[in-house]
């Protein structure tokens, strides 16, 4: 029957592939096939499903704020993180610079847009910003348990060669005391965080453990502690999507993160984790093809947390 309601489910929605755009500012980006769509779902009881183009690798991009994130709840407490980044929703895009001059004390509003991940790797365990970067792939590994999951090099020198936003993003932050430490070393880490490669698959693992208050979905180990997983999944709620994410919480209703790759990361908590892929995005960065499915797959399966 799931398998079924997929395959529908992509077939009815194939036709939204050819609106929108693939992401182009990141020139390696626009390299990706445009009406690639596809499913996976992984469901708390170790069930899985798939259709499409589930198999297709595309580059994490902001969906690896979760994990970052997830990683400095791990290592600081919460009160740390509201002296340098909040989590407070965003009505600007995700590249916005204009609040961290206006609003807020000068800290990024949530973990979700660029400033706020910028100033997140700053926070993460580690003596070097090469060992943070370390830390945050490896538990991209373990949660997605996927011990091969690696860069791709050729986005990601993209990403570093034309990444003058998200260079002026970090240096405005180090002039006003956010960001504590060197920015070009910083910014790297966030590059090859952004371009590292995953599958439906992949993100639908990730989202799995989440949607299993954080222990293991083969052997229930814990490998988040629930409370980090509640705050997760708040933050996703309400931020996830970026300035997107009110509309998508009516529409779809289910904690979830998108990256310009195209690719969402959905959590259905106790049931399943769900990963989309379509590389064709609105204007707000996230995948319009991902979204529909997403939308109808919630109101099929009546996912809604609300
Ligand atoms: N929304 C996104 O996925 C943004 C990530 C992208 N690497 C950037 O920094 O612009």
């Amino acid at each position: 029957m799931m398998q079924n309601i997929l395959e529908k489910t992509l077939e009815d929605h194939r036709y939204w592939t050819k609106e929108g755009a693939v992401a182009t500012y990141i020139p390696e980006l626009s390299k990706q096939k445009i009406d690639a769509l596809g499913i996976y779902v992984h469901e708390v009881n170790g069930e899985v499903y798939k259709a499409g183009d589930w198999n297709m690798p595309f580059t994490i991009q902001s969906i690896s704020k979760i994990i970052s994130f997830i990683c400095v709840l791990q290592d600081n407490s919460i009160d740390t993180l509201y002296k340098k980044i909040t989590v407070a929703p965003s009505s600007d895009g995700f590249n916005s610079i204009v609040n961290l001059e206006t609003k807020n004390e000068h800290r990024p509003l949530n973990p979700m847009i660029n400033s706020g991940a910028i100033a997140c790797i700053e926070l993460v365990r580690g003596n070097t910003l090469e060992e943070k970067y370390e830390r945050i792939l490896n538990m991209i590994r373990s949660l997605s348990n996927n011990p091969y999951i690696k860069v791709n090099e050729s986005v990601y020198l993209s990403e570093k060669e034309t990444g003058d936003r998200n260079r002026a993003l970090a240096y405005f932050m180090k002039s006003t005391g956010t960001i504590e430490t060197n920015v070009e070393e910083l910014l790297d880490a966030y590059f090859r965080l952004c371009s590292i490669e995953v599958t439906c698959e992949d993100i639908a693992s990730i989202a799995a453990v989440l949607a299993n208050d954080g222990k293991g979905i083969i052997d229930g180990r814990e490998l988040i502690s629930k409370k980090i997983c509640k705050t997760v999944k708040a933050v996703m709620t309400t931020c996830g999507l970026y300035d997107g994410s009110g509309e998508y919480a009516v529409s779809v209703g289910v904690p979830s993160k998108s990256g310009v790759g195209g690719g969402i990361l959905a959590v259905s908590p106790g049931k399943m984790g769900i990963g989309v892929f379509g590389p064709s995005l609105d204007a707000k960065g996230n995948s319009i093809a991902g979204v529909k499915v997403l939308e109808s797959l919630a109101n099929k399966l009546d996912l809604s947390i609300f």
